[in-house]
This record gives structure tokens, sequence and C-alpha cells, in this order.
């Protein structure tokens, strides 16, 4: 089993991460392009840890913009086994008001214009996606909100939708009527790719608005989500330094799989695999196809 390394992904108004020792900043190049930012490097506690901010700092890149499979490609290169996603979402509950923080274990993707796979023609495969984060990890990321005594609700299904506009309240209310607990732009494909990468993957969703369909509370704003983000950074920080040695401290592979899942997942032949996919995949293929 490979050394842990935490991987941070933070979402809106997380652009650089406090603590590390042995900080640096690190330009990866993949062959699915550039990853959003270069990636800092440092260690947390005793725990290797590696930051990058999902929309690039200074917040450049749109959620539809994203290279999502640079920065998944990016953090399997410097060793990452275990991502923590940090993401800004609008609540469509009454009961996780703003400030509330939800370990995300269920997605709605209702994305459409981005690339979901690394895989294609030439090396298909299909990994399974019914449990899309790591409840392990949500384990450990839900002992150190109770710790640090910040409002929490452990599981709860984030819808995402492809913006980058906000959403219509007839929308809004759809979603609502599906269950969904709260709406954000950017957890897929990012989750499906990490399956795909063999990490493990779990989302912090920091809940910073009432999207449109709360009759007493004004429709989102960009400015609105980032004073929630402000003012709920320093928990956010908490979090992760809370986190980190208990990242260091998990024994073992992956009860849940994650670190397996191409096991069962090729389909294509070997004698009918693409050399030319096979190389620009080794990276991810590597365990498993050797
Ligand atoms: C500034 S609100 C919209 C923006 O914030 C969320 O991004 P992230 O998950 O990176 O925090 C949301 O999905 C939108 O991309
Ligand atoms: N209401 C909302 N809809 C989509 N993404 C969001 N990110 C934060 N709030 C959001």
């Amino acid at each position: 089993m490979a050394d842990v390394v935490l991987g941070v992904i933070g979402g809106s108004g997380v652009y650089d991460i406090d603590g590390l020792s042995d900080k640096r900043w690190v330009r990866v190049e993949t062959p699915f392009g550039d990853p959003s930012d270069e990636l800092l490097t440092g260690t947390l506690d005793g725990q290797k840890l590696v930051f990058l901010p999902r929309h690039g700092r200074g917040h450049r890149i749109p959620p539809s913009e994203l290279n999502f499979r640079a920065n998944i490609h990016a953090l399997k290169q410097l060793g990452v086994t275990d991502i923590l996603s940090v993401s800004a979402v609008g609540s469509l509950k009454a009961e996780l008001p703003p400030g509330t923080f939800v370990v995300i274990d269920q997605f709605i993707d209702r994305t459409f214009a981005r690339t979901k796979s690394f895989f294609g023609t030439g090396l298909v495969a299909h990994v399974a996606l019914g449990h899309p984060v790591c409840n392990r990890l949500g384990d450990l990321i839900e002992e150190a909100l109770t710790e640090l005594d910040i409002p929490y609700r452990r599981r709860g299904t984030y819808m995402v939708m492809e913006g980058p506009q906000f959403s219509t309240i007839a929308e809004s209310e759809l979603y609502r009527s599906w269950g969904c607990d709260v709406i954000g732009m950017t957890n897929m494909p990012e989750a499906k790719l990490a399956r795909e990468a063999e990490m493990c993957y779990a989302t912090v969703a920091m809940v910073t608005d009432f999207d449109c369909w709360h009759p007493d509370h004004d429709h989102v704003t960009v400015d609105a989500v980032i004073k929630v983000v402000v003012a709920n950074a320093g928990n956010a920080r908490s979090l992760v330094s809370r986190l980190a040695p208990k990242v260091a401290g998990r024994e073992g592979a992956c009860s849940q799989g994650c670190h397996t899942a191409l096991d069962n997942a090729i389909m294509t032949a070997p004698g009918h695999r693409d050399p030319e996919m096979l190389k620009r995949l080794d990276v991810i293929v590597k365990r498993v196809l050797g």
C-alpha cells in the first residue's frame, strides 16, 4: 500500500492553505493539459499534503471550463491517495442554513458539457459508483467536525448543475422534489475521475445560501456566497488541520475498494487496447495493468 498523501481541493474562496511546513508551489504537466494552477505541496502535522485551488488562484476558471482530468491526474502524479474536496453549495433544505457543513454521500450529476472519463476508444472502463464518496474518509471528516464542534450534517445529496448561471426557482423546486440537499457546480465529474484514478474522495460542502427557492431569503449572489465562505474560513482551516493527522493514522487499503476500483472495470480485450491510450493513461492504469 502506497504512503498516505492527503490532497485538498479548495473551492470558491479557498485559494491557499495555512500551517504547511516545507511549502512549495509546483507546476505539474499532465497528458490531459494543465491543471487549474500550480499545486502546493508540504507537510501538516506530519502528514504529507497537496493542495489545489480548484478555480486557480484569483478564481480564474469557471466550473464548465475546469480541466477536471488534469486536476485529478496532477494530484495522482504527486502521490495523493485521499482527496478532501471543499465546496461552497446552496441549500435546498430549510434545516440546512448557511454555515452548516454537509459530509456529502451522494450526487446527482446533471452536468452536460464536461469530459467525464479518463477512458475512451481504445481503452474502455466502467467503474462502480454506487457509493461515489469514500465512507472511511467521511468517517474521519465526521470525527474532526465533531471534535471541533462545527455544525454539520452527515450524509446529503449534492445536485451538480452545469452553471455558470444559478438556477431558476422552477429548477430549484425540481431538485428539492427529488430530495436533493445541496446544489453546486463542481463536484462532477471530479468525483467520477477520482474513482477512476483509484483515489478515496470525500466532499465537505459548506452551505453558503438558500439558492432561490426560500420565500424568506434573498436569492443567491456571489457576494453572499463569499461572505459566508470568509466567515467560515477558520472552520475550514481547522477541519483540514484536524483531519491531516487522522488520515496519517489510518491503516491499510480502503475497505470500500476506492484504491482497487479498476480491478474489474476494464472491458477492452488485451489485444485490442490502443497503445497510445495505454501510454496516456499509464499513471491511472499502471497498478492494474502493470
Ligand atoms: C461563487 S458561487 C458558485 C461557485 O462556487 C462553487 O464552487 P466550488 O465547489 O469550487 O466551491 C459552485 O459549485 C460554483 O462553482
Ligand atoms: N445556490 C448555488 N447554486 C449553485 N452553486 C452554488 N455554490 C454556492 N451556492 C450555490
